[in-house]
């Protein structure tokens, strides 16, 4: 039976559950349940802190999990990131009051306090800077103003928490971060499995169908606006001067081809979502 960790609180921990409910496995009734087993799928869940995830698949206690690329990081010995997952996604910045360093360099001798100080001490010694770390639990856009650091190095998303805390991003990207799929040492049995199902749960989200008709002379045109991901599907209709398509797209950005479709003379365009793939 595959072992699987699950974050059970936070950032992740909603989507981690609706993707692994939308790719067919059993999800917990009530969020204190801490191990669900779903023996027809020949799985079973343990639900653990996301921070956690990482030392228990690393260690070989389990299989597989989900956690952020920046909490396995963030651990001495990190288990293997085996997929991208596509959603968490941020980005791990040093900030700072406005104006006061401009590059990693300026951090010699100073405070920064984190709550990933694995990740960032690592980063620090790889670029020949050595600080004082601040280990912190959260919040920790908050340091600064409250004198226990001089910069933090933080996850920043859309920038609202930076800048509400009167801080600027400086130097370099620490780390470009999303949920990803982990695993242990060597292949356990299920997981090629395990990461089908994700890949569909995946392909689901990010694309839909689109079908609509179209004057047979105009396919080209329209296959070029929309050239879905292998080629697009071409149906007959009664009548012989038109034609039926169908294409996968992705969701980002559909209406502005279905507005452009309309415009060479697509008509009747659906949109339907996908619910399961393999591709
Ligand atoms: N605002 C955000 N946008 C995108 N990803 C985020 C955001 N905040 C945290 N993450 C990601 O979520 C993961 C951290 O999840 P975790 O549950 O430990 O922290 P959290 O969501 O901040 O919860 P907590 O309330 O315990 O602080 C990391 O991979 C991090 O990059
Ligand atoms: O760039 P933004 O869109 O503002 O998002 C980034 C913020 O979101 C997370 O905070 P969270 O609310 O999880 O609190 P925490 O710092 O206590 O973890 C993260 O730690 C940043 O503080
Ligand atoms: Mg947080």
């Amino acid at each position: 039976m595959l072992r699987i960790a699950v974050p059970n609180k936070g950032s992740l921990a909603e989507t981690a559950a609706e993707m692994l409910a939308e790719a067919g496995y059993a999800g917990r009734r009530d969020s204190k349940t801490l191990h669900v087993v779903d023996a027809a799928n020949d799985v079973e869940f343990f639900f653990l802190r996301p921070r956690d995830i990482a030392t228990y698949v690393a260690s070989g206690a389990l299989d597989v999990g989900i956690t952020g690329r920046d909490l396995l990081r963030d651990v001495p010995q990190p288990a293997r990131e085996i997929e991208a997952l596509g959603f968490a996604q941020s980005t791990f910045r040093f900030a700072a009051p406005a104006g006061r360093f401009s590059t990693i360099q300026d951090l010699a001798g100073v405070r920064v306090a984190s709550a990933y100080p694995g990740l960032v001490d690592a980063f620090l010694r790889e670029n020949g800077v050595e600080a004082t770390l601040v280990p912190l639990d959260g919040a920790v856009e908050s340091a600064v103003r409250l004198g226990v650091a001089d910069a933090i190095a933080d996850v920043v998303e859309t920038g609202t928490t930076l800048r509400q805390a009167g801080l600027e991003i400086f130097g370099p990207v620490i780390i470009e971060s999303e949920a990803v799929l982990i695993s242990r040492p060597g292949d356990a049995e299920g997981t090629e499995r395990l990461l089908r199902r994700l890949r569909g749960v995946i392909v689901a989200r990010r694309f839909v169908l689109l079908d609509f008709d179209l004057p047979a002379k105009l396919v080209d045109q329209a296959a070029a606006i929309a050239p879905g991901r292998e080629s697009p599907t071409i149906s007959p209709l009664q009548d012989p001067e038109w034609v039926a398509v169908r294409v996968m797209l992705p969701r980002k950005g559909i209406n502005q081809v279905m507005d452009d479709l309309y415009a060479i003379g697509a008509r009747a365009l659906l949109v339907t979502a996908i619910h399961a793939a393999r591709l």
